[in-house]
């Protein structure tokens, strides 16, 4: 199976979302990615649900949808609503990891869980059956063109192993610094998704740059 490309929409231009939503339709880009930040868990506020149902409206691609937010089991219902494919929490914004997964497929979607940099694998040994993704962070989320944490690339073969050995079917996606080259260490260490924003939507050929991750 070829990777899977998910460019970020954190780094659209924001003034031209319409243009930028319809050239990932365009592309070979298989998801859209879409960072939802509260400042409260990370430093930033990025946008919310009235984002996702505008896209929903237009996007011929699963909406993966990546959530930065403290108390993530209060907006499950509204993720759906809005159209949310995928929907991603972080480990450690959950107290009860277990019963936010639930909720997130009781509401129809596919749920997702992202580890920060410094968070091990090993804390996912006891719902990695349940889920559908696992999202290796590497960058501290909250901010697009950071550069990329390369222990993320350990941090993918171990959940690799902690899939195989529970016999998961969940995907590995990675999101922070994804280029070309941090993009081909991640393939042969076994992630499955790719999320990059800066590296699509600073280039000058957008569609172009989401062919070459698509190559990896
Ligand atoms: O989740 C994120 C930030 O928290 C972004 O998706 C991520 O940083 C992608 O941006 P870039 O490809 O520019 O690093």
């Amino acid at each position: 199976m070829s990777i899977i490309i998910a460019p970020s929409i954190l780094s659209c231009d924001f003034g031209n979302l319409e243009r930028d939503f319809e050239l990932i339709n365009q592309s070979e880009a298989d998801w859209f990615h879409v960072d939802v930040m509260d400042g409260v868990f990370v430093p930033n506020i990025s946008f919310g649900f009235p984002i996702i149902s505008a896209l929903k409206k237009v996007a011929k691609k699963t909406i993966d949808c990546h959530i930065m937010i403290v108390n993530p089991d209060q907006y499950v219902a509204d993720f759906a609503k809005a159209g949310v494919d995928i929907l991603t929490v972080h480990y450690e914004a959950c107290t009860h990891l277990h019963r936010t997964i639930g909720a997130i497929h009781e509401a129809g979607m596919k749920a997702g869980v992202a580890l920060n940099p410094h968070t091990p694998v090993s804390v996912l040994e006891n719902v990695i059956a349940d889920l559908d993704l696992v999202l290796i962070m590497s960058v501290n989320p909250g901010f697009g063109g950071q550069k990329f944490i390369h222990q993320a690339i350990e941090k993918v073969k171990q959940t690799k192993e902690l899939i195989a050995k529970s016999g998961s079917k969940a995907i590995i996606e990675v999101d922070g610094g994804v280029n070309t080259e941090t993009g081909k260490l991640l393939v042969e260490a076994g992630a499955q998704a790719l999320v990059a924003g800066s590296f699509v939507f600073n280039s000058a050929d957008p569609k172009a740059t989401i062919s070459s991750l698509k190559q990896l």
